[in-house]
């Protein structure tokens, strides 16, 4: 579980966050959603302690990632929303590898955990082509095949549809629900819930650093029309 208690937080005394509380269980799909500017990649950033609360906690399964940053950087996997950020290798299946290298498994485990990552994203078979020729959309899609590789207790995805084609995006989707009923948290930001709603829990939405909404996807839908978001005809 991931948990936020009274999470506080400022950039140079502007206020980004404000007491925020919520939790993630085991499992649980999680859609955050939220004008620009709400504050999602900023708590989202809390899980794996690249930002640190002012005030309150953030707690992985159970011990606050600032006691243990190890252990929330291995049972959280975060795609971010600028995978160039990400990347730590020159080539696909380097790239992917990587953090199941460190993990310290065998030869055999990590090539089968990158050749299933890589399926998940549509690219399978493509671990030799260099990271650098691809286009923004699938070295996206190498970005979540990292995360995915590491098969982390909890997922925190920022935006990360943003450049995928449709059959990508499906393909991300049905890997996401199915490690969801697997016991896998998942925390997802977007601005289009259209794709995630069926598959969520819970829809969270933010306003200036708060949460606004954190309810069913059928009831927070009602509640949504004020929210810079798309969301599906019903
Ligand atoms: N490094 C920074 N220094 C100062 N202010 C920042 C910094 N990063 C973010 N902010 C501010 O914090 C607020 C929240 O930003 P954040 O990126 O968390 O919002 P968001 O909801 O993820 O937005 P978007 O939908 O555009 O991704 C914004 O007002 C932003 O200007």
């Amino acid at each position: 579980m991931i948990e936020f208690r009274s999470v506080t937080y400022a950039f140079d005394d502007v206020p980004v966050l404000e007491d925020v509380s919520l939790t993630i269980g085991d499992g649980e799909f999680v859609v955050l959603a939220g004008a620009n500017g709400s504050g999602k990649t900023t708590l989202l950033r809390h899980c794996n302690g690249l930002v640190t609360p002012d005030s309150g906690t953030v707690l992985v399964d159970g011990t606050p990632v600032t006691e243990d940053l190890v252990a929330a950087r291995s049972s959280v996997g975060m795609v971010f929303q600028h995978p160039r950020d990400q990347f730590v290798a020159a080539t696909v299946g380097a790239d992917v590898a990587f953090g199941p290298e460190n993990l310290g498994l065998e030869r055999a485990e990590i090539d089968r955990r990158v050749a299933d990552a890589l399926e998940a994203v549509n690219m399978a078979g493509r671990e030799d082509e260099r990271i650098d020729h691809l286009s923004g959309g699938e070295q996206s899609r190498v970005a979540i095949a990292g995360a995915l590789a590491m098969a982390p207790t909890h997922l925190v995805l920022d935006e990360p549809f943003t450049g995928l084609d449709d059959p990508a995006r499906r393909s991300v989707l049905s890997r996401l629900e199915a490690l969801s009923e697997d016991g896998t948290g998942i925390l997802l930001a977007t601005h289009d819930l259209r794709d995630v709603l069926d598959l969520a829990d819970r829809v969270v939405a933010m306003r200036d650093g708060a949460v606004a909404i954190d309810d069913s996807p059928d009831r927070a839908l009602e509640a949504l029309s004020d929210f810079e978001v798309r969301v599906p005809e019903r």
